[in-house]
């Protein structure tokens, strides 16, 4: 199995990049004894300016053959913490790679959104995808502390 972050735009080196290299870390760690790998991320930058449908060719470039593809959209589903852990573990359990994808300042293009396996949204309000990815990190690390029985996920 691979966890891919297929993302649109470059992070520079700031607080966003400081969290998101933590809580990668922290689940590298935590996912090591579940069978979970550690998370690579692609990020796509179209220079010639081709807005959504030009990312979403970048991006559908960058998914991994088969995997399953989860888009990361603030009108999607909004599972519940230990709903998307479940979903992890499930696709873990299936040896199924899965790439999750964040679009860039308008968003992800629709023909992407609607070939996606899952549609998840942190809320229905709009996040700056650097944002976004931050709180992506945190719910795979702590999806990951769920699937362990740890105790830093608390109901
Ligand atoms: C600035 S937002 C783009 C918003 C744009 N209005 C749209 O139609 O999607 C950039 C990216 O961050 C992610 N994002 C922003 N808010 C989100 C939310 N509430 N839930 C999940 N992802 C979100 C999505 O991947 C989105 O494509």
């Amino acid at each position: 199995m691979k966890i891919v972050i297929a993302a649109v735009g470059r992070l520079r080196k700031g607080p966003e990049s400081a969290l998101i290299a933590d809580y990668l870390d922290r689940f590298a760690k935590t996912g090591r004894g579940l069978g979970l790998p550690p998370v690579q991320i692609l990020e796509i930058e179209d220079k010639r300016g081709g807005g959504m449908a030009a990312e979403a060719e970048l991006l559908a470039r960058a998914l991994p053959d088969g995997a399953a593809v989860v888009a990361l959209d603030e009108r999607g589903q909004q599972p519940t913490s230990p709903e998307f852990a479940a979903r992890l573990a499930s696709y873990r359990d299936q040896a199924r790679d899965l790439c999750f994808v964040i679009g860039g300042a308008d968003g992800i293009d629709a023909a992407l959104r609607e070939r996606a396996d899952w549609q998840i949204s942190f809320s229905r309000m709009v996040w700056p995808h650097m944002l976004a990815r931050v709180m992506l990190a945190e719910q795979l690390y702590r999806a990951s502390t769920i699937l362990a029985g740890g105790p830093y996920h608390r109901e």
